[in-house]
């Protein structure tokens, strides 16, 4: 009894001599960080050992005002802060023009930042993981494939027609679960994109195995058996073998059909992103005369899969949202409905009756106003983080070599000095002359040379997605909540309770 009264005690000191020793070491990091050549750092605090601030951070991630966390630190120390969130020191910045800098990243001062988690299931080619020359080019590449006239009008056909396949039997529907349903047209979409899969097995199979991979993004980084990470990357190994048989098969195609290799097409042709897909991108590029410029199996196969990561959840989340800020703001609805029934009109009496890309992009402007306004109040990327390289100085504030940066999107979507009463849904904001898409206090899909490739495809699918659901439904949404850690989502998936506009 008497010696594990001893041995009680003897842990519970050792446990206080370990908190008064991380405590020490903790008041000393922060005291160094704050002194000499460390003035420059941004005011801030760096919280408890180990934790920092996390736990404040996560628990206004899941209130209705997630800024919340920021808002008071700006209060206290200015628009620049540091601070100490999921396990790592960070300088966050809700500075638009702070932002700008730090993703424009002159010198290539900053490269990404990802938890370990993310980093171990990404790859160390993946297109999100890369800097420098790699990265320009393949940035380069996708982006003009994604922008050709010929890409662009394939892909308005087929998002308009998954659209209304899946709109159509909504009507017999009791409940209609907006952000499953956005799931499933915006997958379907990404991966004929990325890989030309239409629905089939091939397609199910990447569906639930892109699922189970995902949810390790946001775990604990252990990689044993049974752990979260561990059943991620095993489902990764299985998308990596569908993936790579389809693009053998499509090499194989190739191959036979033309002895001069097909994917040896000239560089001009290379430069505008000739290609029917993603796959067929980035097989040209494995074709290279030059042997040092030739992107190797391994890297087109994991790319395919990692850059579904940031199409996949966010273009649903956004239609999701959409319908939620609509179902709430009933005189934006009916002024959106206006507009796209008058294209329906139009559309009937020009006899092709065929929409273009144009349509949707340009002829709609208060529908593009709404998606607007529903990026900038939903905020799917709240923001990204980057490592410096090296010391930096941005508007007098010195970013240290190794410290993360935060570039806070959502603080600067949401404060006062940037969209007057940014709480309200107001599309019509967009027509002001100051408000502009293009301004650095508007960076829903990033900037820089990581601005997000799929922006514009985003948008479209967006506007097809309005277009049909305006012109042939009218819904009542059910109560629901937006949830905004880890990821943004609705509660209850959005349910909703639709009737058919009979025309
Ligand atoms: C509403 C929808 C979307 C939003 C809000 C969004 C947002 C973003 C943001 C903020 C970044 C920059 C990340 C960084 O700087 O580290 C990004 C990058 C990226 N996005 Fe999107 N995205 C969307 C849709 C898509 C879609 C549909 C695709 C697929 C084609 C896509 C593909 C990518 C890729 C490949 C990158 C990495 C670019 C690079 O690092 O060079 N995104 N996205």
């Amino acid at each position: 009894m008497e010696l594990e009264f001893w041995i009680k005690i003897g842990t519970i000191s050792s446990v206080l001599m370990g908190i008064v020793a991380a405590s020490s070491f903790w008041l000393w990091y922060n005291k160094k960080e704050t002194g000499n050549k460390h003035e420059r750092v941004p005011k801030g605090n760096l919280g408890w050992p180990l934790v920092g601030e996390t736990i404040e951070f996560i628990a206004c991630g899941y209130t209705s005002q997630p800024v919340s966390f920021m808002e008071k630190r700006r209060s206290l120390y200015g628009k620049v802060f540091k601070t100490h969130i999921l396990g790592t020191p960070i300088i966050v910045s809700t500075d638009a023009e702070v932002n700008k800098m730090v993703l424009q990243n002159h010198g290539n001062t900053f490269v990404p930042a990802y938890p370990k988690s993310i980093t171990e299931l990404l790859g160390q080619h993946s297109i999100l993981q890369i800097n420098g020359s790699l990265h320009k080019r393949v940035h380069a590449l996708i982006g003009a494939f994604l922008r050709t006239p010929h890409f662009k009008a394939r892909i308005t056909t087929y998002i308009e027609n998954s659209v209304k396949l899946s709109l159509a039997p909504w009507n017999n529907m009791q409940f209609v679960y907006v952000q499953d349903q956005a799931r499933k047209i915006t997958f379907e979409v990404l991966v004929k994109v990325l890989v030309s899969v239409g629905p089939g097995e091939d397609l199910n199979s990447l569906k639930i195995n892109f699922e189970e991979f995902i949810k390790g993004l946001i775990c604990l980084p252990i990689k044993l058996p049974g752990t979260r990470l561990y059943k991620s990357l095993k489902a990764k190994e299985r998308l990596l073998e569908i993936v790579g048989r389809i693009v053998e098969e499509r090499k194989t195609a190739v191959g036979n059909s033309n002895d001069n290799n097909a994917y040896n097409i000239h560089t001009q042709e290379k430069e505008r992103g000739v290609g029917n897909d993603v796959v067929d991108v980035l097989l040209q590029e494995s074709s290279d005369s030059d042997e040092t410029r030739r992107l190797p199996f391994d890297f087109i196969t994991g790319n395919v899969i990692e850059m579904m990561i940031p199409g996949e959840e966010t273009v649903p989340m956004a239609m999701t949202l959409a319908v939620k800020y609509l179902s709430d703001n009933p005189v934006v609805l009916d002024h959106l409905r206006e507009e796209n029934m008058e294209l329906k009109k139009q559309k009937m009496i020009d006899s092709s009756g065929n929409y273009a890309w144009t349509d949707y992009m340009v002829s709609l402007p208060f529908t593009q106003n709404v998606i607007s306004e529903t990026l900038r109040m939903a905020n799917i990327i709240n923001g990204v983080w980057r490592k410096a390289l090296k010391d930096v100085e941005i508007k007098g504030y010195l970013i240290p070599k190794d410290w993360c940066v935060l570039a806070s999107f959502i603080s600067v979507h949401m404060a006062e000095e940037n969209y007057e009463n940014p709480y309200q849904f107001d599309p019509w904001r967009w027509e002001k002359t100051q408000t502009t898409t293009n301004s650095n206090s508007f960076t829903p899909f990033g900037g820089g040379q990581r601005l997000c490739p799929g922006l514009d495809l985003s948008r479209l699918e967006l506007a097809i997605f309005l277009h049909h659901l305006v012109i042939n439904y009218r819904w009542i949404a059910e109560k629901d909540e937006i949830v905004h850690f880890p990821t943004v989502k609705m509660k209850r998936k959005l349910p909703i309770r639709v009737t058919s506009i009979s025309t």
